[in-house]
């Protein structure tokens, strides 16, 4: 695998917020089309490693590649403008927006000008919206709400979506419809980082996984490594 595979290649990440150093030197790579699952117990810095990629925390250290280009101070938006997709913890629908409005309103074409993940075909993909395209965000279930979110993004046509506890709080039917989505985005090709509680599922649809331990990587590898360490479940505390 040449460098310019990997869309992510950060090395020695560092974090804080004030004076709480939060990630100790980080190193993750994410290789095109390929979906990474980030696990580690609450609080261990799961999040602040995404935020620090995208450039959401500004005081942080070490070198951060993307798709080829250095990005250790990027901005978010332009973290965003390379084709990297964040649908944060929270889901960050507009409530006063409709369903239709809120998908559309950041679609565009690819960088390399695909198109393939039309409004009709996200509407395919989550036909309860397809019901709902005149209500308000503020009028969705938590799970709608998720579905809006990961359809915005499909129609940005990322070449990498970073998915943080996509189906936190969810009813299990609605969490098994996420997860069939999950896998369609990964067979289409698109790079995936997944953070979910369900670190089983998590290992079942990821290519590799790192875990986090206090702002460390303790543990890391292909799925099937790391499912089999036996360092696994007392690093997630279960
Ligand atoms: N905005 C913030 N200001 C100060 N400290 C923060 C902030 N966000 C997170 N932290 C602290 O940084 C550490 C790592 O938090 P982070 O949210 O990255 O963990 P996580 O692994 O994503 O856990 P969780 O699943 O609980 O979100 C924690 O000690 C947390 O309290």
């Amino acid at each position: 695998m040449t460098v310019n595979d990997f869309l992510v290649d950060a090395k020695g990440l560092h974090a804080w917020y004030s004076s709480s150093h939060v990630l100790h030197g980080i190193d993750i790579q994410i290789a095109r089309g390929q979906t990474v699952g980030l696990l580690g117990r609450n609080g261990m810095g799961k999040s602040t490693l995404i935020r620090t990629l995208l450039g959401h925390v500004t005081q942080r250290e070490g070198n951060i590649t993307l798709f080829g280009q250095d990005a250790s101070k990027f901005q978010p938006h332009q973290v965003a403008r390379l084709g990297v997709a964040y649908v944060p913890e929270g889901r960050g629908v507009f409530p006063n927006l409709t369903v239709r409005e809120n998908l559309l309103m950041s679609a565009r074409p690819g960088q390399d000008g695909r198109n393939d993940w039309t409004y009709e075909r996200v509407l395919e993909t989550f036909p309860r919206l397809a019901e709902r395209l005149g209500n308000m965000g503020n009028q969705l279930s938590g799970g709608e709400q998720q579905m809006v979110s990961i359809g915005r993004a499909l129609m940005t046509h990322p070449e990498l979506i970073i998915l943080d506890e996509a189906t936190e709080g969810l009813a299990p039917l609605i969490v098994n419809e996420i997860w069939n989505v999950i896998s369609n985005i990964r067979d289409s090709g698109i790079a995936t980082l997944i953070v979910d509680r369900d670190y089983r599922r998590v290992l079942a649809h990821s290519d590799s996984a790192i875990v986090l331990q206090k702002g460390l990587v303790e543990l890391s590898g292909s799925a099937e490594h790391v499912a089999s360490d036996s360092a696994l479940t007392k690093l997630l505390g279960v």
